[in-house]
């Protein structure tokens, strides 16, 4: 292989895909033809008028969202580190410092166990200790998550020789502790585990109570920190910053064996209830700046506080792009996908996001690279700093990207400027938010600062190496999954709404492919639009004998009949592509229609009104605690309804109307014989009943608490009712 640091090779099937992109346009152009001549010829009534053209903007956005689609599909490259090789071209004392911002919100829905177990997996990499800063930013400005870190930072003493010398590759405890490891035990790994559950106990012990009790605290600086937590008028959304340097790498602090520890600083940034802290984005700009002030590596990851790092090697893998001497200067960042662990085995609420976080970023990355995902990602600190040729300052010199750090990090000068640039007004009348660091207003900051970047001349790479890089949490009840996709949802159609549209500013900046690749995201929302009339319409059209779609022996019922099967076959053949499933992507097909119905529906209510002005909800932080049962329920496969929730009520009215609908259907085609009018309208309601079949059994079967709850049942049963009802009358 010589001193190759990375290769990279066409995904087979692409021309295949281009040829077929030919022909599938060329049959979405009959179809919207048929549809327009029939709303011109055959629109007697109103009704059918309606009908028609709901079927023509459903077909529309349908078509729409399938050529955003197929920007993935022109030309997918797949990559290959060669880490091994890396020491062959840089010195190991040469390698670039590295800052690991860690973020975390709320210590009741982020359990600071959890959180300590990310920061220690992701110190423990297999990199120069000395090189690495991990910076926690603490928006739940809680004194929980302090403690937790104050105690990982000794734990760390041990546990970082012991992954070292053992060559460990699971490098967060827990994973490594209860993984049921073969073969012989590493020497002393009883020991750690005992000082490990020591250490869990307590953190526990001190979340539960809520507060860091007296016997905790061991020495005077210690209570004098907690007391800054105590002071009157604190709370998490205002107090004054509070900066904590747990680790100082250069201050001599060694670990158990005698080597360098990487450095540990805790940072809950400045809130103050009149001033907007624009959640995620707010909080990396916080630690964009801080770090600045503090170490100022040229390289920075950014994590969220569930993703622990599942494989050491990792940060050399962004070296073999970072550090290769051919790189193109206009290299920005380095993604790795996200992935997670504990997913159930046919993956009931389509969690895993293959086509997001892995089909499409590996499409974009044979054009000007993959979006920013949020974690994982592996930035040059001078992307947040303008575009490859156009600087733009930042207001302190201390800040600018290649300003060298002196002193120490604890030096006074060094820790007063660091709370001046964590302060709440510190971004007052800056460029923080839009010209520099993190994209302010939207959701999915990550989404929006991936885009800015690439529309400034950034270029990305996407490194999916087989052994997960970092492994997550997933959601595991519907209404957690549900508002997860709903917030993406809002902070999609906010960028793409925004003044940088896009299929113009994108396409104008990186090109019509990456123009609509940024695009397919941008619009997952109106794919509501479509989901829902075919939930609703063929069905209650059957109800009442009324026949809306060609006959079987109709060339168009051909058309159809390619359409559908092309794109739900393409659709699995990615699937099985990249080492998924069917059975997953049957699931997957199953919550895109649920998506459609809820989430996406209700983000787009959302949107219109938070344009309207109307007060919506922020970034409500997706909780990672795990309830026994509810685990066990999703082990077994089963979606967790559980609560009422007004987001299940769509789906659960079309589970029913497509029910209704199919045997009225097939009572009518056993009374009068004839099959070939109603067919496509019976196989949409089939198809329909067939996906339900979960919900049938929460409203029925099940006695478990993840059950449908009564209310959203009744709900549910006079909306179709009312629907069907209504539709009568008019048809
Ligand atoms: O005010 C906030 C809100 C959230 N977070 C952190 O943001 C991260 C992501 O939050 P989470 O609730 O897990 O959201 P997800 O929807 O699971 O996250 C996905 O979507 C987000 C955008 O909506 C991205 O930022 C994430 O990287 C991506 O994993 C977590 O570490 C939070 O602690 C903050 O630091 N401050
Ligand atoms: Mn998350």
């Amino acid at each position: 292989m010589g001193t190759y640091l990375h290769t990279y090779k066409h995904v087979p099937c692409t021309h295949f895909n281009r040829v077929f992109a030919v022909i599938y346009t060329c049959a979405i152009l009959c179809l919207l033809h048929h549809h327009f001549l029939t709303l011109l010829r055959h629109s007697a009534t109103f009704v059918s008028a309606a009908i028609t053209a709901s079927f023509l903007i459903s077909d529309l956005i349908l078509a729409f969202m399938w050529a955003t689609t197929t920007s993935f599909r022109l030309c997918p490259i797949l990559r290959e580190t060669y880490p091994e090789n890396l020491e062959k071209v840089i010195d190991r004392k040469d390698f670039p410092a590295m800052d690991i911002f860690i973020c975390t919100a709320d210590p009741y829905k982020e359990p600071p166990m959890n959180v300590v177990n990310t920061a220690l997996s992701l110190m423990a990499y297999d990199y120069p200790p000395e090189k690495i800063s991990v910076y926690v930013s603490d928006d739940g400005g809680s004194e929980l998550t302090l403690y937790a870190f104050m105690e990982a930072a000794k734990f760390a003493k041990i546990w970082l020789p012991f992954c070292r010398d053992n060559n460990i590759m699971d490098r967060c405890p827990e994973a490594y502790f209860s993984s049921d490891r073969h073969g012989r035990p590493e020497p002393e790994s009883e020991e750690i585990k005992v000082i490990y559950e020591g250490l869990k106990t307590r953190v526990e012990n001190v979340v539960e109570r809520g507060e860091v009790s007296p016997e905790y605290i061991t020495s005077e600086p210690q209570r004098e920190t907690f007391n800054k937590y105590r002071t009157p008028g604190f709370s998490r959304s205002h107090h004054p910053p509070i900066i904590q340097v747990l680790i100082e790498s250069s201050r001599k602090e060694k670990d158990k064996m005698g080597n360098s520890m990487p450095n540990l600083v805790y940072v809950s940034r400045g809130k103050n209830k009149n001033s907007p802290h624009h959640f995620k984005a707010g909080a990396l700009n916080c630690l964009l700046r801080v770090s600045g002030v503090m170490t100022n590596a040229p390289i920075v990851l950014t994590q969220d506080c569930d993703m622990y790092s599942n494989d050491p090697q990792t940060p050399k893998r962004a070296l073999c792009y970072i550090c290769d001497p051919l790189v193109r200067p206009e290299l920005g960042y380095v993604q790795f996908p996200q992935r997670y662990h504990g997913l159930n085995k046919d993956d009931i609420y389509g969690g895993e996001f293959l086509r997001l976080f892995v089909a499409n970023p590996i499409g974009m990355d044979g054009l000007q690279g993959p979006s920013y995902v949020g974690s994982g990602c592996f930035f040059l600190r001078r992307v947040f700093f303008g575009g490859p040729t156009s600087m733009v300052s930042p207001e302190i010199q201390e800040l600018r990207p290649g300003h060298v750090v002196g002193t120490s990090l604890t030096a006074q000068s060094i820790m007063e400027l660091a709370h001046h640039v964590a302060g709440c007004n510190y971004e007052n009348n800056t460029k923080w938010g839009s010209q520099l660091g993190f994209q302010y207003g939207s959701l999915v900051e990550d989404y929006f600062t991936g885009y800015r970047l690439q529309c400034e001349g950034w270029e990305s790479i996407f490194c999916h190496p087989s052994r997960s890089a970092f492994l997550g949490d997933i959601p595991i009840s519907l209404i957690d999954a549900v508002s997860q996709t709903r917030r993406w949802a809002i902070g999609l159609l906010e960028v793409g709404l925004s003044k940088y549209v896009p299929i113009v500013y994108g396409s104008r900046h990186m090109g019509p492919i990456m123009g609509l690749c940024y695009t397919h995201y941008a619009f997952w929302a109106i794919l509501s639009i479509p989901i829902t009339l075919y939930s609703f319409i063929p069905q209650i059209a059957l109800l009442n004998g009324l026949c809306i779609f060609p006959k079987v022996t109709n060339p168009q019922f051909l058309l159809y009949i390619f359409l559908v099967l092309g794109a739900y076959t393409q659709d699995c053949y990615d699937f099985i592509l990249f080492d998924s499933t069917f059975k997953k992507w049957w699931n997957d097909q199953r919550i895109w229609l649920i998506r459609g119905l809820s989430p996406y529906l209700f983000g787009l209510v959302e949107f219109m009104f938070k344009q309207l002005g109307i007060a919506t909800q922020g970034f409500n932080v997706t909780s990672k605690v795990q309830d026994d049962k509810q685990s066990k329920r999703y082990d077994q496969g089963l979606i967790e309804f559980g609560i009422h929730s007004e987001m299940f009520i769509p789906f659960t009215t079309a589970s029913i109307v497509n029910l209704f609908a199919l045997v009225a259907g097939l009572i009518r085609i056993l009374s009068n014989g004839n099959t070939q009018e109603f067919f496509m309208q019976l196989v949409i309601a089939g198809f329909g009943v067939l996906n339900s079949w979960p919900i049938y059994e929460a409203m029925v079967v099940r006695r478990d608490k993840g059950k449908m709850s009564v209310k959203t049942i009744v709900c549910s049963i006079c909306l179709a009712l009312v629907l069907c009802g209504g539709a009568s009358l008019i048809l």
